[in-house]
């Protein structure tokens, strides 16, 4: 059921009920994503055997498949989760790092997309891809900005029926007939391995503590609180050394106030 995002709200949510977070995620966010999840107040456990994702599915709020870092027993493992949790009808969240990048990465998100992921969550060169069903892209930097990918994400949001979040400069938010912008954050954010792979944590916590199961409101709110926490973080950062410790600390400080504003609703199709 639609309802309109209340991010201060929806963090005291997460906050109360510090939902159980199964995450299969790359080499790189393992530990970033863990701190930025026990920063908001969730709770973080990675694991990627094959033979238990599903149980461990089973024991969370919600599931997050990060492509960053793939290898076939790591690439078997996340088909095995994205389908417990559809099964389940656990909501989970798709982060394609990279997928335009190469084949193989293209032909395990697509795998993916077929398990029906409750939000995918990218940045702007990675939601073209997805949309274009071809590559582009460098690596695991955007190279485009949210702007130019909006109608790719509308459209991507309406082939799978998943909410497409695209994040960057500034973050979109979408189901198709309905979207938020959201504003904030900073460059520093980008100088930072693995806050995208984190903020696709934020997401799955978000969503698994939803009102009225409304994953798009749910991922507007997680959206508006990372950039509120990155913009204020920078305050008091010289460098992206510090930035990562001013960070969590402001996260995990947060207060819902003025988190509103942030969100802007974008026209409906
Ligand atoms: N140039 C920027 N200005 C303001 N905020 C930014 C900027 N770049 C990133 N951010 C913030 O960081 C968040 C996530 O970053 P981004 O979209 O760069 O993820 P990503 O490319 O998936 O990162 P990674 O793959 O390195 O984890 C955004 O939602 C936004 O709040
Ligand atoms: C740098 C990097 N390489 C593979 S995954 C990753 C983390 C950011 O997506
Ligand atoms: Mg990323």
């Amino acid at each position: 059921m639609p309802s309109e995002p209340n991010p201060g709200a929806d963090l005291a949510r997460v906050r109360d009920t510090a939902p159980l977070i199964h995450n299969i995620t790359n080499l790189v966010a393992m530990t970033p994503m863990a701190n930025v999840l026990l920063a908001l107040g969730a709770s973080p456990a990675m694991g990627h055997a094959r033979e238990e994702v599903a149980d461990l599915t089973a024991l969370a709020g919600a599931l997050t498949v990060n492509i960053g870092t793939p290898s076939p027993h790591w690439a078997e493992a996340m088909a095995e989760a994205a389908a417990a949790a559809e099964a389940s009808g656990t909501p989970w969240v798709l982060d394609p790092v990279a997928v335009g990048a190469t084949p193989y990465r293209r032909r395990i998100a697509g795998e993916l997309l077929a398990r029906r992921p409750t939000v995918i969550r990218g940045n702007a060169s990675e939601i073209r891809s997805l949309a274009a069903e071809q590559g582009s892209g460098r690596g695991v930097d955007s190279t485009e900005s949210t702007r130019a990918v909006a109608e790719e994400a509308r459209r991507l949001a309406e082939q799978t029926g998943s909410v497409v979040a695209v994040t960057g400069e500034a973050d979109l938010v979408t189901d198709g007939p309905r979207a938020f912008w959201v504003h904030g954050g900073h460059p520093l954010m980008a100088r930072v391995t693995a806050l995208g792979c984190a903020l696709t944590g934020v997401v799955a916590a978000f969503v698994a503590t939803a009102e009225d199961d409304d994953a798009l409101a749910a991922t507007a709110s997680a959206l508006a609180c990372y950039a509120a926490a990155g913009e204020r973080a920078a305050e008091h950062a010289c460098g992206p050394g510090s930035f990562a410790g001013h960070f969590l600390d402001t996260l995990y400080g947060l207060t819902g106030e003025g988190l509103e504003a942030r969100l802007q609703a974008a026209a409906p199709r």
